[in-house]
């Protein structure tokens, strides 16, 4: 089995709207953690400025202004998605500054032990904690690791206290790094889940074109295009002739093949901007935006000589009939869809294998 990522990788549209969705589902995470974790940094100049330290004034500066003013900005832009690549970036910035000013003022001091758990929640709460996506949290996480390591090469602290801060400081990295491994794949999985939920709720499962609901939702979406643009959209409905006798003359999973074989050739002779589906036993219907009457006649008769010539299953042939209606103004899909019925049943009364157009102008224009 492909690892999630490369499943989602090997679909660009795929993985772009993968990132979309994880943005959306991380700006939440992020806005809480940025209000908190300020909240918690002014508590923290508090404390220290009653702790009358040296550098008192740089620190209440740091902990009491610059940090919480930054997460306070994170937090308030977290709500204009727009601005998520300005979120990322000060999220990815703001702990390493953090591990960097807590270096500067308490390296080489005596009370550097009782500021050091600052860094190893610094590590976890970037891996596990900010709402940053995997790859920025780690490259966060190891900017301030190496800071700290370099920190420690500049300025040694005591040797019997060395391997405990490194353990300290390597455990927060892998369980941070755990942590965030797991998050992104819980993720991911959710995204996949809900793809594929998404597409078993709108797709037929005999022949895998849309059902019923998603191709009324398809024909809003491009009414709602087409009369924004003032251009025509037409429907056509197609049964196949005789089909009853398709199941009683081979067989119910005969029939399931036809149908399958029928939705395939429907759909590799309609353009890419259509809208297929099958909407009942036999039935289907496409939907073809900025196509007038007269070309969606053409379509159908061509799509009509493209089912008639095809042999199923090396065996035999199948005819169908096309009804086929172009949206008045105002009308529903429900009513378009009983004119393009009404022009199928007359296609099926005329002796089937044919196209009948919807009445009105269009008979007018096709005559
Ligand atoms: N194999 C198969 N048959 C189906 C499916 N859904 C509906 N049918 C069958 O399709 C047939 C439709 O028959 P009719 O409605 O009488 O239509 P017809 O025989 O195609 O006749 P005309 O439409 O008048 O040309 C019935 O026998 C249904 O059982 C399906 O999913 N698979």
């Amino acid at each position: 089995m492909l690892p999630l990522s490369s499943m989602i990788q090997s679909k660009p549209h795929q993985w772009s709207a993968y990132q979309f969705w994880s943005i959306q589902t991380t700006l939440l995470q992020l806005r809480y953690s940025a209000f908190l974790t300020a909240l918690l940094y002014v508590a923290y100049a508090v404390i220290e400025y009653h702790l009358h330290l040296p550098m008192a004034g740089v620190r209440l500066t740091l902990h009491g202004l610059i940090v919480p003013f930054m997460l306070l900005f994170i937090g308030v832009c977290s709500f204009y998605p727009r601005m998520y690549r300005i979120i990322r970036c000060l999220l990815v910035i703001a702990p390493v500054i953090a591990v960097f000013c807590n270096l500067w003022v308490n390296m080489g001091t005596a009370y550097f032990i009782f500021f050091a758990p600052e860094l190893y929640l610094s590590i976890i709460w970037t891996l596990t904690i900010s709402g940053l996506t995997y790859r920025p949290a780690c490259l966060s996480a190891f900017a301030s690791m190496l800071i700290v390591v370099c920190a420690m090469v500049v300025q040694p602290i005591p040797q019997q206290f060395f391997l405990l801060h490194i353990l300290w400081l390597i455990s927060a990295f892998m369980f941070g790094l755990v942590n965030a491994t797991v998050i992104e794949t819980i993720r991911k999985t959710t995204y996949l889940q809900q793809c594929n939920l998404e597409k078993s709720a709108h797709t037929d499962g005999l022949t895998g074109l849309w059902n019923r609901k998603k191709i009324d939702q398809l024909f809003v979406d491009e009414l709602a295009k087409t009369n924004f643009l003032m251009k025509p959209i037409t429907l056509i409905m197609i049964d196949i002739d005789h089909f009853k006798y398709v199941n009683d003359q081979y067989g119910h999973s005969c029939g399931d093949a036809v149908l399958q074989s029928f939705a395939a050739v429907l759909q590799q002779n309609i353009r890419q901007g259509d809208h297929i589906a099958r909407i009942g036993g036999e039935e289907f219907v496409i939907v073809l935006p900025n196509t007038t009457l007269s070309q969606a006649y053409g379509v159908a008769q061509s799509l009509r000589k493209n089912v008639a010539q095809f042999k199923f299953g090396d065996q035999f042939h199948c005819t169908s009939s096309f009804g086929v209606a172009e949206y008045r103004l105002g009308e529903s899909i429900t009513d378009l869809m009983k004119r393009a019925d009404q022009a199928l049943y007359q296609a099926k009364d005329n002796g089937r294998d044919r196209v009948e157009v919807a009445a009105d102008k269009a008979n007018v224009l096709l005559m």
